[in-house]
């Protein structure tokens, strides 16, 4: 029970009275690597943002690190890359450091200039991006342009990572390095990872929970575990 970092329960969803999502219960555990998956406008960007508090549910519950979503306060714990339609182009005016600190002065955390600075620079090291603290994040190409946006995601030492679909716009090529970055911080970092994808088959390998969203309903939540499929997705705890 202790190591479930994400549940839903219940949750239902519509815009603007049409639904979207139906009675959908999951649950994520500490050190998951999830993808969540299913087709075009199953509701899969939208599930993600509720579990955010972005967007509120008709009905349901979701629960971070066990406290109600009303209730947690330590965002600092989470990161979030959004579905990014389009590259920023040349004119951009933000340099990486703007782009990388922007969620240490969201959450407040109070920090020296000197203890943001190792912040950004270890976040920027864990992408591989090192070099590119002073450029500006519009003159970068997509792939880099990605890794920035992880590594906002991981100034603040996040436990859990919600990226959706975060491959768009990148090459087979950089999408493989992407995808080993994410395996390195989700194996050897200890981040948990839920991650919208289209591209499941080229990251099985590395993805231990699958949730399936169909039409708006759950239709598997499954831990491969010692080899063993187990679906916990709609069990109480
Ligand atoms: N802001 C919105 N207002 C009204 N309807 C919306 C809005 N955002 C999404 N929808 C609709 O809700 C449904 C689910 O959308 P969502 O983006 O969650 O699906 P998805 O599974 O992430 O799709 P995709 O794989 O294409 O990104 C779709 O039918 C979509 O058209």
């Amino acid at each position: 029970m202790d190591n479930i970092v994400l549940k839903g329960e219940g949750i239902n969803f519509s815009y603007d009275g049409c639904k979207v999502l139906r009675d959908c219960s999951f649950m994520v555990k500490d050190g998951d690597f999830a993808a969540v998956v299913g087709s075009n406008g199953a509701g899969k960007s939208t599930l993600l943002k509720i579990c955010l508090g972005l967007l509120k549910p008709d009905s349901g519950s979701i629960w971070l690190f066990g406290k109600p979503l009303d209730r947690f306060e330590d965002w600092s714990k989470i990161g979030y890359v959004p579905q990014r339609i389009l590259t920023l182009n040349l004119g951009f005016p933000a340099s990486v450091e703007e782009v990388v600190s922007a969620p240490l002065h969201a959450n407040k955390l109070r920090l020296s200039k000197g203890e943001q600075d190792a912040l950004i620079v270890r976040s920027l090291e864990q992408v591989g991006m090192a070099g590119y603290k002073r450029r500006l994040i519009g003159r970068l190409s997509a792939g880099q342009q990605q890794r920035i946006f992880i590594a906002k995601a991981l100034v603040s030492s996040p436990k859990l990572l919600f990226l959706d679909e975060p491959t768009t716009g990148i090459d087979n090529e950089t999408e493989e390095d992407f995808y080993n970055l994410l395996n390195k911080l989700n194996k050897e970092d200890g981040i948990t990872i839920v991650m919208v994808t289209h591209d499941y088959t080229d990251i099985k390998s590395m993805v231990n929970r699958v949730v399936q969203l169909s039409e708006g309903s759950i239709t598997d939540n499954i831990r491969k575990s010692e080899g063993e499929d187990k679906n916990d997705g709609n069990i109480s705890i």
